[in-house]
């Protein structure tokens, strides 16, 4: 689905950020992206999503580069930070979201949503007036109601709630079942060991090939073992 071939990567024409990067993402797959702050994450994601224009190598979604129209209908981003427009409601934001994706989403789906996260009504309220995590959670409930082929989430559930946190665990696996994919980057390892079919290491604007979750777990123990030996290890 998400097919990403040899992308290198700098701000400034004396830096390289990321160096001949190399994602294949299938169909109904949660991959995990970790590493190090700095190491390049963000910048590989905001090349997906065509908010950095690509200086080398080719990023393509179901066959589409990522910077065509096709490819962008297929991608949900959901950044770490909060910026949705205050002045909607939260079900005007996820209205208005579902439009420019080309499709609807009604009221009483959104009410749901709002009730499974602890905030029943406040979709009717204008986001001015949530919380941080209530507008991560709108965040969160507009690309879980989307469903589109790749949803792309980046820190998004720092600061919500541990009832929220459960409840993303099993919308992130509804939207697998459903064909589905995601680019979970995140540093929080239960989220991952929960979710995750395989997970990717960024490491100096390098990303090694991605490992089943299986075989981190056998191998190395468990997600935080293979993240020391490999990443920790080598910055001493
Ligand atoms: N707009 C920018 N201009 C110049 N350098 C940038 C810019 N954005 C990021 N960088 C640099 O690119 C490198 C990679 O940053 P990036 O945000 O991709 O890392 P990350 O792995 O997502 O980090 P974190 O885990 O802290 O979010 C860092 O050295 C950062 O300083």
């Amino acid at each position: 689905m998400l097919h990403i071939n040899d992308v290198s990567f700098g701000y400034s024409k004396s830096g390289t950020i990321l160096k001949n990067v190399d994602l294949h993402v299938e169909e109904s797959t949660i991959m995990g992206l970790i590493g190090p702050n700095g190491s390049g994450k963000t910048t590989l994601i905001n090349l997906i999503c065509d908010m950095l224009e690509m200086q080398q190598g080719s990023m393509k979604l179901q066959g589409s580069p990522c910077s065509s129209q096709q490819a962008k209908l297929a991608i949900m981003h959901v950044g770490s930070n909060d910026d949705i427009p205050v002045f909607l409601t939260g079900l005007e934001y996820i209205q208005t979201m579902a439009r420019l994706y080309g499709t609807r989403v009604e009221a009483a789906e959104v009410a749901e949503y709002f009730a499974q996260f602890g905030m029943a009504g406040a979709e009717r309220r204008l986001i001015e007036t949530y919380s941080h995590g209530m507008k991560k959670k709108t965040q969160l409930s507009c690309a879980f109601l989307l469903q589109c082929p790749l949803t792309i989430v980046d820190e998004t559930l720092n600061g919500i709630d541990i009832d929220a946190w459960y409840v993303c665990i099993q919308e992130f696996k509804k939207l697998r079942a459903q064909g589905c994919s995601v680019l979970l980057c995140s540093h929080d390892f239960a989220l991952l060991e929960e979710l995750c079919d395989a997970i990717a290491l960024m490491w100096n604007g390098a990303l090694q090939t991605p490992l089943p979750y299986e075989q981190i777990n056998e191998q190395f123990g468990g997600i935080p073992n293979w993240y020391r030996t490999a990443v920790m290890e080598k910055a001493i």
